[in-house]
């Protein structure tokens, strides 16, 4: 089980996160909502190791970690892409993991004929980034808006790969296309004023002020 527990961050004078915990098991996505500045991202790379809290605990399959970028057990997708341009689009084909190859998803990689990555659309390019990220051999993936920029059938096709990781692995997911995020979540979670809360549905949505209350 990947555990962060008492994490604390401010930038400056503001307070972005107070004490949160979070947990992910081997097998399971959770699905983390929040509104926009909510530090959604900051929690994702405090785990990752690319943002530093003032504190933090995070424990790995048992394990104390002070940067989870070097203990080689998270993998992460941030949202802004991070492939150099000159990326061979074949290479990185080579390098997704042959489980996640499925006959939807080779007819959808078929098509892309891109030579290196700076000429993929901007869709296409998330797209591979995010199957590459999941074909790591880390035990537990983040993944910052993968559905971004992403075209609904091609939504689709990153959920099964999504869902075809986590039989092996603990997937944390955030992104604001929030129906297929929930889709696939076993559990969600909302960062709402500095800290996380568990949701049940909809209405607790409401509560914290991520969907307009309608009625
Ligand atoms: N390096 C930084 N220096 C100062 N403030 C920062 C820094 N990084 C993030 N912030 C601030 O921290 C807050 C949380 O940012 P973060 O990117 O984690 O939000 P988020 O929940 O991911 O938002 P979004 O859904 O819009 O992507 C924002 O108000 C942002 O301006």
């Amino acid at each position: 089980m990947l555990e962060i527990d008492s994490v604390t961050k401010s930038f400056g004078t503001r307070n972005i996160l107070s004490g949160c915990y979070l947990n992910c098991r081997k097998g399971e996505v959770v699905g983390l909502l929040g509104r926009n500045g909510s530090g959604k991202s900051t929690l994702l790379k405090i785990i990752f190791g690319s943002v530093k809290a003032d504190f933090m605990h995070l424990r790995i399959d048992e394990e104390i970690v002070i940067r989870g970028n070097t203990s080689k057990k998270i993998a992460y997708l941030p949202q802004q892409s991070f492939l150099p341009s000159f990326f061979k689009v074949r290479q990185l084909l080579s390098e997704v993991s042959p489980k996640l190859l499925t006959a939807p998803i080779l007819s959808y990689l078929n098509k892309i004929n891109a030579n290196t990555v700076n000429h993929l659309s901007g869709g296409e390019l998330k797209f591979l980034e995010c199957l590459w990220i999941l074909s790591r051999a880390a035990p537990y993936i983040l993944l910052d808006e993968p559905f971004s920029g992403i075209s609904p059938l091609q939504i689709e096709l990153i959920q099964e790969a999504i869902l075809l990781s986590s039989q092996q692995k603990g997937i944390i997911l955030t992104d604001h296309l929030y129906h297929p995020l929930l889709k696939i979540s076993e559990r969600i979670v909302m960062l709402n004023n500095n800290a996380i809360y568990s949701i049940n549905d909809e209405d607790d949505l409401i509560r914290h002020h991520y969907l307009p209350d309608v009625s």
